[in-house]
């Protein structure tokens, strides 16, 4: 069992994050839960910067809240002094109620409505990461009505396999996500965004895809970016001032994730761009990164009550929690492994395999697929490690479960930063049907 950040086994044998021992958490708030070590979360941030500042690069790490967005998560990006990537106006509308400063707030998204570009328009945003032509034109339209010049970047797609799952890939040529490096469509968006007069182009943008361990295609996407760039100037007298390299830094979720420090991937970008710079002689652009599960994800532990008990001879033990799926899609959507202990015993020793079944009414709905635990019975308490991206951030109602409280564990103090939702958030928005009176 592999313990991230601040959590420990205290001395009754139970798991302990931030100083905080999660039977009580469990006993407090109820289960399921999601507890984040906080000061996890900081050191994070802080690798990310320290990187950029200790070799004297202007840079933004602008923390990608598709990961793990709340207005208590927000709050701490602006405290770790972070730029924060929304992707939708309810994350736009999350950023604002935090009071996020609006000038580092960056605008991503496929399928931006007229809504939502007009909503960070009004905002003031720092820059709208532009995807396609159709937005492109939008987007000026909308931004001459208001007679401003909106900050963007281009995303483009370098055409890149990096090695990662298939659904998590983005910087390949057939992807739905941005103008094309190769097929002309990156020129011709450049060409329009200069000549546009509601645009200001900062510069550009490319995300190759997530849970991402080599190096290699960072290193390649910046190749191709400056080779473009290059082109650029001759052609256009023109020279992105910010090349965003997007995020998708690997993570270690089980022992078989061999990720690299997080610095590490920042380093081997900064090496790269410091390179293309002195090779093709273009000015250097300031770095934007957008980490999301590097800096929670392995912040983040779910707490899980155990129930039922299943056993198929010679084949299956089969032990369900009372949640699954709808806290955690991961492992359905993408065969995704996790590791887990019984948090209330972790000093006792495994004496049998189970599988974790979560409550959902899909025979899908497995967290994990064979793991050593001590006899787990009715009422322990399953710790899922490493479940602080795209787990909360993903979660649904299926089923009608209510989603679970989140909780922030720091330095011996928990605070309830989400609440866990009841019957009634369930059906608050459902509307009685007036059943028509039969003639
Ligand atoms: C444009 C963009 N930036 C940043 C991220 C964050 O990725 P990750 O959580 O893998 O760091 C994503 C998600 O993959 C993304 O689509
Ligand atoms: N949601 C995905 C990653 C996609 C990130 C968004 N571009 C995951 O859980 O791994």
């Amino acid at each position: 069992m592999f313990l991230h950040g601040t959590s420990r086994v205290n001395d009754k044998g139970h798991l302990e994050i931030g100083n905080v021992d999660t039977v009580d958490l469990a006993n407090e708030f109820g289960t399921p839960l999601y507890v984040y070590d906080v000061e996890l979360i900081r050191q994070r941030a802080r690798e990310f910067k320290e990187v950029f500042d200790k070799q004297n690069v202007k840079a933004q790490v602008a923390y990608a809240s598709k990961a793990f967005s709340t207005i208590a998560m927000v709050q701490l990006v602006q405290d770790e002094g972070l730029s924060l990537d929304v992707v939708s106006g309810g994350e736009l509308y999350t950023a604002l109620s935090a009071g996020f400063p609006v000038e580092r707030i960056h605008f991503h998204g496929n399928n931006k409505s007229r809504h939502e570009l007009e909503m960070a328009i009004e905002a003031n945003i720092g820059c709208i990461v532009v995807d396609n032509f159709y937005e492109l034109h939008l987007l000026n339209e909308i931004s001459e009505s208001y007679k401003k010049e909106t900050p963007i970047l281009l995303r483009l797609t370098p055409g890149i396999e990096a090695h990662t799952h298939d659904y998590i890939l983005t910087g390949q040529e057939d992807s739905k996500f941005g103008f094309d490096l190769q097929n002309g469509q990156a020129d011709k968006a450049v060409q329009q965004a200069l000549d546009f007069a509601g645009l200001n182009l900062l510069g550009i943008h490319c995300h190759i895809g997530s849970q991402i361990f080599e190096t290699t295609g960072f290193v390649m996407a910046t190749q191709k970016l400056f080779a473009k760039m290059s082109e650029w100037k001759k052609a256009l007298n023109y020279t992105p001032e910010v090349l965003n390299l997007g995020g998708g830094f690997g993570i270690r979720y089980t022992s078989e994730d061999t990720p690299i420090p997080v610095g590490q991937y920042v380093e081997v970008i900064i090496d790269e761009v410091k390179k293309q710079v002195a090779e093709l002689d273009v000015e250097m652009p300031e770095i934007w990164i957008e980490p999301g599960r590097s800096l929670v994800g392995d912040a983040g532990t779910t707490l899980y009550s155990i129930g039922s008990r299943k056993h198929v001879p010679n084949i299956r033990e089969y032990i369900a929690i009372d949640g699954g799926m709808n806290d955690n899609i991961r492992p359905a959507l993408y065969q995704a492994k996790y590791e887990a202990a019984l948090a209330n015993r972790l000093n006792d020793q495994a004496d049998e395999v189970v599988s974790i079944a979560g409550k959902c009414c899909e025979s899908g709905d497995m967290l994990i697929w064979d793991l050593s635990l001590p006899t787990a019975k009715p009422g322990d308490l399953l710790a899922v490690f490493c479940t602080g991206a795209y787990g909360y951030s993903m979660a649904s109602h299926y089923n009608r479960l209510t989603k679970p409280a989140v909780v922030f564990v720091e330095d011996g103090e928990a605070q309830l930063v989400v609440k866990r939702e009841t019957y009634e958030d369930i059906i608050k928005n459902d509307l009685r049907y007036q059943i028509p009176v039969k003639k």
